[in-house]
């Protein structure tokens, strides 16, 4: 049997822990083929973000074209959109439909300083096309404009940004400092709905958000619906974040075992 094929359109990730090297794994690990399309190449390790290269839009959207002639693709996760002018290029296809079941994380902080006014502009372009958003608290409050803290917060703010446009939207509380539950919050259908899961204390959660979006979106290419593949990604996520809570890759905040590489012996 031939895998089916996702697209995730994002940043390069030097450490290997988030970005498109995460998505890649993740898709592996769901026995899909990955394409990748790179925005943007971000020089960084487990402790600090060094520098971000975005890459210039004409190198995306010859990427983005040259994988849409050929392949099959079924679903498309995007990460770093890197600048505006990048994003409301990749709006422009979104338009023309070419990019079915839309993952969008709009990973706002990682953005080339001085381009996330801009960039939040650009986004109003990308959320009528999008099947599931997926932001952060942090995320979300740039979107929106205003401070999204509490739990009741989080399912106001999600039915705000699925007025613009999505599908679904989950905003994610990986975040929350206290309490023994990692709690999501999923608009869909009109009503909003707390995911709870236990919360994880482990040094390691970097790319949980990536891993996230894209296990949405390879569950969105495997014929789920979108709440479906939320929950089913948010089991995932955290499969992959308990498995790697012990691992000291780096100094800092290390990447994930989207594979369950601790469940093996293999030495
Ligand atoms: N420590 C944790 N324990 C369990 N689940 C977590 C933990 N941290 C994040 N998650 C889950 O991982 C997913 C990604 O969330 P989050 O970390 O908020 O994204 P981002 O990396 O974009 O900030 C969410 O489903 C969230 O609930
Ligand atoms: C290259 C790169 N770096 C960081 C993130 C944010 O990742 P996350 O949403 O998992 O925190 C990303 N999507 N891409």
């Amino acid at each position: 049997m031939e895998p089916t094929v996702v697209l995730t359109i994002g940043g390069s990730d030097s450490s290997g822990g988030s970005g498109l090297q995460a998505d890649l794994r993740t898709l592996a690990a769901l026995r899909m083929h990955g394409a990748s399309v790179v925005t943007a190449v971000v020089a960084r390790n487990t402790r600090e973000i060094a520098d971000v290269y975005p890459q210039p839009t004409t190198v995306v959207t010859a990427q983005l074209a040259s994988v849409l002639e050929d392949l099959p693709v079924a679903a498309v996760k995007t990460g770093i959109l890197p600048t505006p002018e990048t994003a409301v290029a990749i709006a422009a296809r979104m338009r023309t439909g070419a990019l079915p079941n839309l993952v969008v994380d709009p990973v706002l902080t990682v953005a080339a300083a001085g381009a996330r006014r801009g960039l939040i502009a650009a986004y109003e372009r990308i959320l009528p096309h999008v099947t599931v958003l997926t932001p952060n608290r942090e995320e979300a409050s740039a979107l929106l404009g205003w401070d999204v803290f509490t739990p009741a917060d989080m399912a106001a703010a999600a039915a705000q940004l699925a007025a613009r446009g999505p599908r679904c939207v989950v905003i994610t509380g990986g975040d929350f400092a206290a309490g023994t539950e990692a709690i999501d919050v999923v608009w869909a259908e009109g009503t909003a709905r707390m995911l709870h899961s236990p919360r994880i204390s482990g040094r390691n959660t970097d790319g949980s958000g990536a891993t996230f979006a894209t296990a949405i979106a390879a569950r969105l290419a495997a014929g789920d619906d979108a709440p479906a593949a939320v929950s089913w990604a948010k089991g995932f996520v955290g499969r992959a974040i308990g498995d790697a809570a012990d691992w000291r890759i780096g100094g800092g905040t290390g990447p994930i075992d989207q594979f369950g590489w601790s469940a093996l012996t293999l030495r």
